[in-house]
């Protein structure tokens, strides 16, 4: 594992939600969290052999090393940045032979975008048709994501993954250029009473995933960012957290969009429900990332996992956003460990679990900004650093040619 730019994260107790002891029983044992053995008798895309992803190559790391420390500056004076500079050299040396230059070639941010049956129980502080009504924005270019990426140069694209109705974009080019539309259905089901999906689906969802990155890969992108939206998507996130850490839900659940306490307590509860309902379904069986995305995925979630993996599998970068890319993110790494060495994470959100799923994963993040948005822009807002540690690592003068003794 690529240890350079990682470690470890404390939890901010300040910002856990008040513990109910008696508001979720003993549903969920540790014990069922799964082992790689289990992982490996899961089935095709859930599994890591299919992935193919290569660990990064050691044979040049000295020389990497070397290349950093020989530039005009104290050693290590360059901080987060130079893990930052060690890891993307580290990435793309994988298809070039030479160690002297990292390239930023056409990044883009992948937004997913899908509905929640969850949230029709008024656990976010948005109706679920909001998040059409933010997809239409998206393609108008008014969002948070679209200012960010005009400004710092990333070309955008909208994936409906499976939101309520579907789009129809206007007749503008650029909506419709930027709209990819891989319906898994019209949302999920209502995860604290039925499985969010079939596993089919779940399935169908990883290899949709893989397929727009791998076409975003073929048109020459090596940076790619994940960022998606979805009304209730952080319950989503915080089940699946609970479900393959063996986390409980006081400790994996925040506010989300904002929600006031009542409505808290009642997302705890809905997620408690699940996890009961879960382990009556599956028994003493572990939790697999298929099991934890079938029972209380998303599918815009299933899709970045998919996502995630063809792009390590590739050998490119990927740019984690916040709390629910990244539980994305964990799946991704439970199936095929290897991911993690492609993946820089872009910032600490403040939705406190984001804090559980960086330490889960050992994880340093660039930025921690307070945002908590979604949509990709915390992932947005990062590639300036990318480009700056790009720049310092291919244009920095060395003491020998600028002539600087220490
Ligand atoms: C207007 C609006 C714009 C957003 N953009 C991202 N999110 C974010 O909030 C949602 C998750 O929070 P929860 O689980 O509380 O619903 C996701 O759609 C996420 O991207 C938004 C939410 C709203 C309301
Ligand atoms: O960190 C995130 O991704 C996040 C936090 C709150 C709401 N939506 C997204």
């Amino acid at each position: 594992m690529n240890t350079g730019t990682l470690s470890t994260l404390t939890i901010d107790a300040q910002h856990m939600p008040e513990q109910d002891p008696a508001a979720c029983p003993e549903v969920y044992s540790p014990s069922q969290t799964a082992t790689s053995a289990d992982i490996a008798n899961d089935s095709s895309l859930f599994t890591q052999g299919y992935w193919q992803i290569s660990a990064l190559k050691t044979s040049q790391l000295a020389a990497i090393h070397a290349h950093i420390d020989n530039k005009t500056k104290p050693q290590g004076a360059l901080g987060q940045l130079e893990d930052l500079a060690r890891q993307l050299a580290q990435i793309q040396q994988g298809t070039s032979h030479s160690a002297t230059k990292i390239q930023i070639n056409k990044p883009v941010m992948l937004v997913f975008a899908g509905d929640h049956g969850i949230a029709r129980n008024g656990i976010s502080i948005a109706p679920p048709e909001v998040t059409q009504q933010m997809v239409l924005n998206f393609l108008n270019g008014g969002a948070a994501i679209n200012c960010f990426c005009r400004t710092l140069g990333w070309n955008m694209k909208v994936i409906d993954a499976g939101i309520l109705q579907p789009i129809t974009p206007s007749s503008d080019s650029q909506s419709s250029d930027m709209l990819i539309e891989q319906r898994i259905g019209h949302g999920t089901a209502d995860f604290a009473c039925q499985p969010a999906m079939k596993e089919a689906q779940a399935e169908q969802a990883l290899a949709l995933g893989a397929k727009v990155a791998a076409e975003h890969i073929a048109q020459g992108s090596n940076v790619l960012a994940f960022g998606e939206m979805g009304i209730g998507n952080t319950s989503s996130a915080s089940a699946l957290l609970s479900l393959i850490c063996g986390l409980s839900p006081e400790r994996t659940t925040g506010k989300g969009t904002g929600i006031n306490d009542e409505q808290l307590a009642k997302k705890v509860q809905l997620i408690c429900d699940a996890l009961e309902r879960v382990n009556k379904t599956h028994g003493t069986k572990a939790f697999t990332p298929k099991i934890a995305l079938t029972e209380v995925g998303g599918f815009e979630i299933a899709q970045i996992v998919g996502a995630m993996l063809a792009t390590a599998a590739a050998g490119k970068s990927i740019l984690v956003d916040g709390f629910i890319v990244s539980v994305a993110a964990l799946i991704a790494v439970r199936i095929a460990p290897r991911a993690q060495e492609y993946m820089l994470f872009a910032h600490c959100s403040a939705e406190h679990a984001h804090q559980q799923v960086l330490a889960q994963l050992d994880a340093r993040p660039l930025l921690s900004l307070g945002l908590r948005l979604g949509e990709g822009t915390g992932a947005a807002l990062a590639l300036p650093l990318l480009q700056a540690a790009a720049s310092f690592y291919n244009d920095m003068a060395t003491f020998e040619s600028a002539n600087v003794t220490v």
